[in-house]
């Protein structure tokens, strides 16, 4: 069902991610966390380890939130809307239980949720929803008359567009020559794209949404030519995950005569470790050994066209009004469709 009879103004938001470590005793049980019950193989997951202890075992993530949560305060001041904000992630401390408790206990009942992710399909809409419910749940406030109200996708709003365009057209500047451009998401298995969005609707939901997202900043940025392309695979090898990955990709961009690329990460709204490890690292030092220019495009961040579009979503919803049959939003955990981005059966990582 959607939406709750009354209707309503919201009186909170929280501010929905996925949490990183910060600390090196952090980054096993927060793999953990992740990756529990996910078919993620040991030596996987040994590897991501070391992605984290290069950086000191700290993620950025969690600052670059608080980073955004700040500017997205002032942005709500400027325009006059007083709604506290609260923090809380799927994988790591503030736990969104903890924080749904620290609602509860504060006195808000009607809370607008704002996730991290632009996406529709499993990890960046439906899990969102099953963290909501798993909150409600393990509080035990399933019933105390709380509404977490999980904001829609927004992967085709025109501001997340006009940030990424200006993002982009900024770092074109930077070149003598047009590069060629490279939009980059993470990718997922691709039975989970096969299952992305409402089953009656054919599926790949996640992938049509990336792909549409970079035509219309190509479009904006006047590009006759771009890419689109995966990034930072992980399951089983025999598992067939959404491709080309984007270092296989330079390479073969080298051998068509291609010389200077423009790194666009367009699937992610912060430079947290996917970018800066599987970017600004790997495929940055491949792009050296091929001998090409190379330029990794800012993520939104906080942009303040972007904050913008994040305060308008809000604003949208705020005192109850909104489209809650909008692809992504609904109550508590409920489901924008039923049967939508249906989990694929994971392959055991264990023999
Ligand atoms: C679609 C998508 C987004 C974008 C939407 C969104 O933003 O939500 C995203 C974001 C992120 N993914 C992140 C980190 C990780 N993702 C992992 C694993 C996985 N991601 C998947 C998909 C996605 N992930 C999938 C299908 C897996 C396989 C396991 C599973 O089926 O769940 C693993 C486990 C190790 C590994 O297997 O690589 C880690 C550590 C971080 C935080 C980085 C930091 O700490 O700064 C962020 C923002
Ligand atoms: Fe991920």
């Amino acid at each position: 069902m959607h939406g709750s009879e009354d209707g309503g103004a919201f009186d909170a938001l929280l501010f929905l991610s996925f949490g990183g470590p910060e600390k090196p005793a952090d980054v096993r049980p927060f793999l953990e966390n992740v990756t529990r019950g996910r078919g993620v193989p040991r030596e996987r997951l040994d590897e991501v380890v070391e992605h984290y202890l290069h950086f000191g075992g700290v993620s950025p993530i969690n600052r670059l939130n608080l980073d955004m949560i700040e500017a997205l305060r002032a942005e709500l001041g400027r325009r006059g809307r007083d709604l506290p904000i609260y923090f809380g992630n799927r994988n790591w401390h503030p736990l969104v239980a903890d924080t749904t408790r620290r609602m509860y206990d504060d006195g808000h009942r009607r809370v607008l949720v704002f996730p991290t992710s632009a996406w529709g399909g499993y990890s960046g809409c439906r899990q969102y929803h099953e963290d909501i419910a798993g909150a409600l749940s393990a509080t035990g406030l399933d019933d105390a008359g709380l509404v977490l109200r999980k904001l829609p996708q927004f992967s085709a709003e025109p501001k997340f567009i006009e940030a990424s365009a200006n993002a982009l057209r900024t770092a074109l500047g930077s070149f003598g020559t047009a590069p060629r451009v490279v939009f980059t998401a993470h990718s997922i298995p691709a039975a989970a794209d096969r299952n992305a969005g409402p089953a009656a609707e054919g599926g790949h939901l996640y992938s049509l949404q990336v792909k549409a997202a970079a035509a219309a900043v190509a479009h904006s940025v006047g590009l006759q030519e771009y890419d689109v392309v995966w990034q930072s695979r992980s399951g089983p090898p025999q598992v067939p995950w959404l491709e080309p990955d984007i270092c296989d990709h330079l390479r073969e961009l080298r051998e068509s005569g291609v010389t200077d690329v423009a790194v666009m990460p367009i699937g992610f709204v912060s430079d947290h470790l996917e970018v800066i490890w599987d970017l600004d690292s790997e495929a940055r030092e491949l792009a050296a050994e091929l001998g090409m220019g190379y330029v990794r495009v800012p993520t939104v961040g906080t942009d303040p066209v972007f904050l913008s579009m994040i305060v308008d979503l809000i604003e949208r919803y705020a005192d109850g009004g909104g489209d809650v049959t909008a692809m992504g939003c609904g109550d508590n955990g409920a489901l924008c469709r039923p049967d939508c981005c249906v989990p694929a059966r994971r392959p055991s990582s264990r023999p």
